[in-house]
């Protein structure tokens, strides 16, 4: 856990008074959210616009003003989590099940910056298994076309019922193992019928801050 943190201090220092931001989802991103709200009560001016509606109550728990996406032209800075992150800083995400809106909102932001602990650096994208967000009707019948590209697609489960993600929909784990082309497998996704998303998060950021026990790293692409 106090790598999490480690992570989300560091990420804190980017932003800026003035910010709109882009807030992501997850254990890390609860621990930003902490982090961030104290920088509010001490007098930072930010706003942010939420990738799920978990992490907008805890926001506003903590003092930060939720905006609707719809009321901002764009967004300076999104911070976000992952479940992987490979050498070519290529994500998997979607663990905790926001991945949809997690991506529209990372995408729309001018930096887009990911916190982790060092166990989500892999060398290969496809351990963790890849969350694709799906129309529940006639789910099972996309879960047989994802599944011939080499997975198991397991629905998820939330106590005995599937898992409804905050647009209504349903998420398949999908088990690769490993993921040799990425933006290949993600393409291929897309283009079915029935997938509205898949979790692999593409070219999308520069900057990864990896938390440690004793600190954190800053990986920037571009050094
Ligand atoms: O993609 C996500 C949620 O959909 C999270 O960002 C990802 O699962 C990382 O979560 P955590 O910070 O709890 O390890």
């Amino acid at each position: 856990m106090n790598a999490k943190m480690e992570a989300a201090r560091k990420a804190v220092e980017y932003v800026e008074d003035g910010m709109v931001l882009g807030l992501g989802s997850g254990s890390t991103i609860n621990i930003l959210l902490e982090k961030l709200g104290d920088r509010v009560q001490e007098g930072l001016n930010i706003k942010g616009v939420s990738s799920s509606v978990k992490t907008e109550k805890l926001a506003r728990g903590h003092g930060i003003e939720v905006t609707d996406f719809s009321q901002v032209s764009r967004l300076d800075l999104a911070i976000d989590g992952a479940d992987e992150v490979d050498p070519n800083f290529q994500l998997l995400k979607g663990g905790g099940g926001s991945l949809l809106r997690e991506k529209i909102v990372d995408v729309a932001a001018d930096q887009f910056i990911v916190v982790a602990d060092e166990s989500k650096q892999v060398e290969q994208l496809g351990a963790f298994p890849l969350p694709v967000e799906v129309v529940p009707f006639g789910w099972e019948q996309t879960q047989a076309r994802i599944e011939a590209f080499g997975c198991e697609a397991v629905l998820r489960d939330s106590g005995g019922k599937p898992f409804v993600t905050d647009n209504g929909l349903y998420i398949l784990d999908c088990h690769f193992g490993k993921i040799d082309r990425p933006e290949w497998l993600h393409n291929q996704l897309k283009s079915l019928v029935g997938v509205v998303e898949t979790g692999l998060f593409l070219d999308m950021t520069d900057l990864v801050i990896v938390g440690r026990d004793d600190g954190a790293d800053v990986l920037d692409k571009h050094s």
